[in-house]
């Protein structure tokens, strides 16, 4: 049973197609590598393409008959959103419209959507749930809400069942299996905090130490990426069994900050970068953190690896391995 994943020589994609994989399917990356690796590509095949070339993803549909899709391509840097809003638009939501179109066409009916918690109010102090309102602040999440709307016009009027799970921050890596977040100039707090700490540059800047919170800077629910994509085994199975669709967070529950982050990861590694407070990042929310059992009550998933700890420990094994990477 194949499985479209688009974004697969991405991060969350390359992890997707491993577990895929285990779980007796048969992945079909689908990038345009614009930042994935053909590398990380080893569980199946890497088509190249584009998400806004309708006629490259109408062959590869036609190729392989998926079974379901995985659509983990977008553009994905809150910052870069604030500044260049129409990339996100175009790429996020007008190449989510292109792919939804093409799998309808194609008659491939199930469909799992990577949003993020970034489609929620992130001004509020509280948990999140599904139910938590939406007022995306940034471009990035606004792309990702619309899409999530486009989606479910989708279900209704063509069938295309979708499960849509809104990631925390994901972070960590699978160990030992030569995957990880390997951009090349990284913008996430993990790999560049792990940089700094190599020596690389040595000081690690926090955007902003001035938010309502109880150290003055962003809190974050950090998710390891293990954990979040056997979430995603766990919804596409119970599409292809027929189940519904539906809107899922995935995160811990736990919110950590980031000066809590670069403690634990100085812990780790035995020494702290030196420190700058630079401005705050426009676009950043100031509390993003889970507060939703609904994907442990309706797919049973619970986070196995996804302490704090563990996840620095993954990422700093990933991050000493891929030195022979860009
Ligand atoms: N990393 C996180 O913390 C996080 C949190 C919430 C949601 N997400 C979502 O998860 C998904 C995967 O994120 P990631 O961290 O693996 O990022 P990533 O950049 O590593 O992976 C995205 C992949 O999509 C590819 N891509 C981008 N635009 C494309 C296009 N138009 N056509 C074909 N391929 C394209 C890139 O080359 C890359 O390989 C994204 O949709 C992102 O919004 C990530
Ligand atoms: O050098 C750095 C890098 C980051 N941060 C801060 O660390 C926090 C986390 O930032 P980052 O790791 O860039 O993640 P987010 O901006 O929270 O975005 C990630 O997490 C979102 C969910 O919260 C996803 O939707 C996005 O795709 C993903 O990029 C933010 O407050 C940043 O301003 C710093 O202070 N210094």
């Amino acid at each position: 049973m194949h499985v479209l994943v688009t974004g697969g020589a991405g991060y969350i994609g390359s992890h997707a197609c491993k577990a895929l994989a285990q779980a007796g399917f048969a992945p079909v990356a689908f990038d345009n590598l614009s930042k994935g690796r053909s590398g990380a590509v080893q569980w199946g095949p890497l088509e190249v393409g584009d998400l806004s070339d309708r006629a490259r993803l109408d062959e590869v549909f036609s190729t392989y008959r998926p079974v379901a899709v995985m659509h983990f391509a977008a553009a994905i840097e809150v910052g870069e959103s604030m500044t260049d809003p129409g990339k996100y638009w175009r790429n996020n939501f007008i190449g989510s419209l292109t792919l939804a179109e093409a799998a309808v066409a194609a008659e491939c009916l199930n469909l799992v959507f990577s949003s993020t918690c970034a489609v929620y109010d992130g001004n509020t102090e509280a948990d999140l749930t599904e139910d938590s309102p939406f007022g995306p602040i940034n471009a990035y999440g606004g792309s990702k809400r619309a899409t999530e709307m486009m989606l479910g016009d989708f279900e209704a009027a063509h069938r295309l069942k979708t499960i849509i799970f809104r990631y925390f921050n994901v972070a960590g890596a699978a160990p030992g299996a030569g995957i990880g977040q390997s951009h090349a100039n990284p913008t996430h707090i993990i790999p560049r905090l792990l940089i700094a700490l190599e020596g690389g540059t040595g000081h690690m800047t926090i955007n902003g130490d001035d938010y309502p919170t109880p150290d003055g800077t962003c809190v974050r629910d950090y998710i390891h990426v293990t954990d979040l994509v056997e979430a995603h085994i766990g919804g596409l199975k119970r599409l292809l069994d027929g189940g519904s669709g539906g809107s899922y967070n995935l995160g811990t529950g736990q919110g950590a900050s980031v000066r809590q982050v670069i403690e634990a990861a100085g812990d780790l590694v035995g020494h702290m970068p030196q420190i700058q407070i630079g401005p705050r990042r426009p676009g950043d929310a100031v509390r993003l953190v889970s507060g939703s059992e609904k994907a442990h009550l309706d797919l049973g998933w619970v986070p196995q690896s996804s302490d704090l700890e563990t996840i620095l420990a993954d990422a700093w094994d990933w991050h000493k391995s891929r030195g022979w990477l860009a």
